[in-house]
């Protein structure tokens, strides 16, 4: 008799990602904390989903959750134990059969400028690519004067175009940017005053199936809660404005000092005209923080500027 037949060890967990390499930089990064934490074994599982073989315009697609669904359905066939998912591409609606097992520690929130030089320093008529209504409202308000380029692909096909000389900068999330190891490449990190990221940008969700009781306890371990408060109250302010991850809406949460401060903004796409307002309040109620601070912002008319074309 072997040893491995004597001691046949806990079953290896199944860990359901996209095929991307930001997507399996940050699966793996995952596991490997699992099973630092628990000893138990992971393996990736590689699925492919609408998101990553569509050619359409993500800001086309209309739906919310193209990245994710795929996974979602493996994992209520039982295909895989859990999922890994950038937080951001999460659709506001929940499915009462997924559970949000744990938010880890999150990224740098920040959006980021790859390209030879600041955002002030580019020439007026400049190409800049970016496929984010968000993104481009706000940096319409910085640099009126640039032309915003709309851009699709990985971070790697969006790079590219600046290298060869396409486009003069692109801007993508710092988190993506810092999992794929080209940190070195941003030459300018907006500040979140400046451009208000997208509501959970930077954090990742950890999900499996609601009634898997036994592993969502396992998983627990990797939730940090600061993190978790934030990215309700960020998502909050999107599901109450009904807007998905191609609106024009920022938000942001940080917890210091056990204080929650949540500033949201919906910008016209022509960067014109915004509705922006903060608030705090304590953690545990991050979720009606959220709620109520879109509420403010509705009767400020964030719908009528949500409702304007984006293109
Ligand atoms: N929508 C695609 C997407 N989803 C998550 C990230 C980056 C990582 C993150 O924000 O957590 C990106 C790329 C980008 O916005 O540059």
């Amino acid at each position: 008799m072997t040893e491995s037949m004597v001691k046949a060890g806990p079953r290896v967990l199944r860990l359901g990602t996209r095929r991307s390499l930001m997507a399996t930089t940050q699966s793996q990064r995952v596991a490997d904390r699992l099973t630092a934490l628990t000893g138990r074994p992971v393996e990736l599982v590689g699925v492919t989903t609408f998101g990553d073989v569509t050619k359409a315009h993500l800001a086309q697609l209309g739906g919310t959750g193209v990245f994710v669904s795929a996974l979602r359905d493996k994992l209520i066939e039982g295909e895989i134990d859990f999922a890994v998912h950038s937080l951001k591409d999460l659709p506001t609606a929940s499915d009462p059969r997924i559970l949000l097992a744990a938010t880890p520690p999150r990224d740098d929130p920040r959006d980021a400028l790859v390209g030879a030089a600041k955002l002030a320093d580019l020439r007026p008529g400049d190409k800049v690519g970016t496929g984010s209504p968000r993104r481009v409202a706000q940096l319409r308000v910085l640099r009126p004067d640039l032309d915003y380029v709309p851009i699709r692909g990985n971070a790697d096909t969006r790079i590219g175009k600046v290298t060869s000389g396409e486009l003069a900068a692109v801007v993508l999330a710092a988190a993506g940017l810092g999992r794929l190891g080209r940190a070195a490449e941003i030459s300018e990190l907006f500040d979140v005053a400046d451009v208000l990221p997208a509501p959970g940008q930077g954090a990742l969700a950890v999900e499996c199936r609601a009634d898997d009781h036994a592993l969502a306890e396992l998983l627990a371990v990797l939730d940090d809660a600061r993190t978790r408060a934030a990215v309700i109250a960020e998502r909050a302010v999107l599901a109450a404005l009904e807007a998905g991850c191609s609106a024009p809406v920022g938000a942001y949460a940080s917890d210091e000092g056990h204080i929650l401060n949540l500033t949201a903004a919906v910008v016209a796409f022509d960067g014109t005209r915004s509705v922006r307002k903060s608030t705090a309040g304590d953690p545990s109620a991050a979720m009606e923080l959220g709620r109520d601070l879109a509420a403010a912002m509705i009767a400020e008319g964030a719908g009528t500027l949500m409702g304007e074309r984006t293109h």
